[in-house]
């Protein structure tokens, strides 16, 4: 029986083999946040003189690439990428994705936006038939904070600052129970049009476009065309 540890692991390195074929000494790659994702970049490491270098979603993440002596890049200063590479909190057969455990939502929303694809890389324990049993990220501004948890409180959810935690963009998270997310694609749109929201934990307009998931029978790929 795989440990959570080693289902990670072996995403990790199926997420290279898929990436290995885009590389090239121009390429840079969008890089997400979370413990998959460290594994993921130390498994990419010995291949770093293959590629210029990265856009990270989080001080963590970049704090990881640097150390493995990937160069880091500010996204202003790239034009594109080919390929995002993230976990996920929840992922369900639409491909749509429940993400912020780590609070690098908002980061990771602009870096992914501006890569060609989404690889999302996952354990199994991580797909889902409906979103929402994982508790929804919201990142706010925190003179916002509680306007916001209000107006999430009448959509059904029940929000709950995450203590202590400070996003790198200097703002909060609330967590938010409870909500049913049958139609992730206008939550997104309602939860982001509050006024203090800076952005929320699902990615369903712009969801993964093939997710890799580890199962104790091996790594199996989805794609969003034909899930
Ligand atoms: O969205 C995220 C961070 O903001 C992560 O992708 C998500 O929390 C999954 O993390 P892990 O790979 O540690 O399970």
């Amino acid at each position: 029986m795989l440990t959570q540890t080693e289902l990670k692991q072996n995403v990790a390195d199926a997420a290279v083999e898929y990436i290995l074929p885009l590389l090239r000494p121009d390429v840079v790659l969008g890089v997400g946040t979370g413990s998959t994702v460290d594994l993921f970049i130390d498994a990419l490491a010995p291949y770093k003189n293959r590629l210029r270098g990265a856009v990270s979603s989080s001080e963590r993440s970049t704090a990881r690439l640097e150390a493995q002596g990937i160069q880091v890049f500010d996204l202003n200063q790239v034009q594109g990428m080919p390929v995002y590479v993230d976990g996920a909190d929840e992922i369900d057969h639409g491909l749509n994705m429940i993400k912020g455990g780590g609070g690098a939502l908002t980061r990771e929303k602009i870096v992914a936006s501006v890569a060609d694809q989404f690889l999302c890389i996952v354990d199994e324990s991580k797909l889902v038939q409906c979103l929402g049993g994982f508790p929804l990220p919201v990142e706010v501004i925190p003179m916002a904070r509680e306007a916001v948890a209000r107006r999430l409180a009448r959509l059904g959810g029940k929000p709950v600052l995450r203590a202590g935690f400070v996003t790198d963009n200097a703002c909060q998270i609330l967590d938010v129970a409870g909500l049913a997310i049958a139609r992730p694609t206008e939550l997104e749109s309602v939860i982001n049009g509050i006024p203090g929201v800076v952005s929320c934990g699902l990615f369903a307009h712009a969801g993964a476009d093939v997710v890799l998931i580890s199962t104790q029978d091996g790594v199996r790929r989805l794609d969003k065309n034909s899930s």
